[in-house]
């Protein structure tokens, strides 16, 4: 990396960490520089002064599940329109899924993702590592070698699909204890799911489309739960969607064992009477489930069982989506929207405080990815000395989303023309706006003032 150009400061005046009490805090050399009492910093001139009364600030966010698409799908999303999406959104850190065109499955590949992610400068790259060589399901990939790769991958998924073999499960996990590792699982029983396009219940009876049983999620995340038992390995289930879901996390975690869960924003908000329409921007994987299971994940978040919040991300073209529901893919866009819906479902509610998001957006998925140390530490708090990786949120904000005018190069997400709460005002990596003024901010004009 080349050497940091000097930086412009940033005093964000009146401003409320966590949305606790205001006070003044001064960015400068890439890290917190000075906290004081509201009012009482005062610009000396060659500062750019945010006026944050009306805005709260959090520690950047930290996405675990994002899919980028590069290399091999740049015609849905690119390293650079995927990560100034996450900038938009709030966060300054994503982990980059390994279902792409190679597999993220070598140390060279996810060197690679790595290398471009560091070049865009929109938020920081960390490069899932597949689990089994090509996503197939049958050999363990070079784990090793991807951990000790300049990526430092600790988070390894065959996302997309469920690494369903108990024994390579059991291999993976007990590989990954060696460098502190987590298997992220997408719990999705194949037999039980083949052909399934929505959520089995009575919307899909009612309008004809194969269904998708709860019980499809719930039977590999209780599999998985005793493995990690048994193993003594960390084991982390993505996108829990079902009340039994929560149940089982609630159990293995009263038992001891090292499980944590994500659910997505998209399952907070959305039910299956969505598929109504056959409009397939609701058809997503694991697919949208009732509104009691909507209830379910709320309090399973709410009372900590769920760990974290996590987009999946997954933008695709509009050819793959703008067909058929049985012929469309799988997936919808988040990083833009994810911060708005865990405000209205959780704390405009009541259910969580703002110091609860920073923890499910920022401590706890950087804390599972181990990026809370290390070069490039992620989800810390926010005090003097710590590295300026803060969103400003204006929460009394509404917005309507526009999919057309988003940062990510793709058009499908499900909350078009919807009105949401809060708005991202700024976004800083490292103490550098990548958004200001709710607009991101190019990093190739780093060097002078941004704007
Ligand atoms: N969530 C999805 O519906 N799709 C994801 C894969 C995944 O997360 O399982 C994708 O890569 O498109
Ligand atoms: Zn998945
Ligand atoms: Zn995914």
């Amino acid at each position: 990396m080349s050497a940091a150009p000097s930086q412009v400061r940033y005093l964000l005046r009146n401003v409320a960490p966590l949305g606790a009490d205001r006070v003044d805090m001064l960015l400068a050399g890439g890290v917190i520089e000075a906290f004081a009492p509201a009012g009482t910093l005062w610009s000396d001139g060659d500062v750019v002064v945010i006026e944050a009364a009306a805005l709260i600030a959090l520690p950047g966010l930290v996405d675990l599940h994002t899919h980028l698409r590069e290399p091999g799908r740049e015609d849905a999303e690119t390293i650079y329109s995927g990560t100034r999406a996450a900038a938009v959104g709030g966060f300054t850190a994503v982990h980059a899924m390994a279902n792409t065109t190679p597999v993220q499955d070598t140390a060279g590949v996810v060197e690679q993702v790595w290398r471009i992610g560091t070049e865009a400068g929109w938020a920081d790259v960390h490069p899932v590592g597949a689990v089994s060589v090509g996503l197939e399901g049958t050999h363990l990939a070079e784990l090793g070698a991807m951990a000790d790769s300049a990526a430092q991958v600790r988070v390894f998924s065959d996302d997309g699909k469920c690494v369903w073999d108990p024994i390579l499960m059991r291999r993976a996990l007990e590989y990954v204890k060696a460098f502190d590792g987590v298997i992220a699982q997408h719990a999705q029983e194949p037999r039980l799911t083949e052909g399934a396009q929505m959520n089995e219940g009575v919307v899909s009876a009612e309008i004809g489309l194969a269904g998708w049983p709860a019980v499809a999620e719930e039977a590999i995340i209780a599999r998985d739960v005793l493995l990690a038992e048994h193993v003594g390995s960390r084991l982390h289930v993505c996108h829990l969607s079902t009340a039994g879901s929560v149940d089982l996390i609630r159990w293995a975690k009263a038992r001891g064992i090292s499980v944590t869960a994500e659910v997505t924003p998209h399952h907070l908000i959305l039910t299956d009477e969505l598929a109504r329409g056959y409009d397939p921007l609701f058809k997503v994987n694991p697919p949208l489930r009732t509104a009691a299971d909507v209830e379910a994940v709320r309090e399973g978040l709410a009372d900590g069982t769920i760990d974290i919040v996590a987009t999946d991300h997954a933008p695709h073209t509009r050819e793959d989506k703008d067909c058929e529901w049985s012929a469309a893919a799988f997936g919808m866009t988040g990083l833009e929207t994810a911060l708005s819906v865990v405000q209205q479902t959780m704390v405009d509610s009541g259910r969580m405080t703002w110091a609860d998001v920073a923890r499910v957006l920022s401590t706890a998925p950087a804390q599972i990815g181990r990026i809370t140390d290390g070069p490039r530490p992620q989800g810390r708090p926010l005090e003097v000395g710590e590295p300026a990786n803060i969103v400003l949120v204006d929460p009394a904000a509404v917005r309507v989303v526009v999919p057309a005018e988003q940062a990510t190069a793709s058009g499908n997400s499900p909350f078009g023309g919807r009105e949401l709460p809060g708005q991202v005002v700024a976004t800083f990596l490292r103490g550098r706006a990548t958004v200001l003024d709710g607009v991101p901010v190019d990093p190739a004009a780093r060097h002078g003032d941004a704007r």
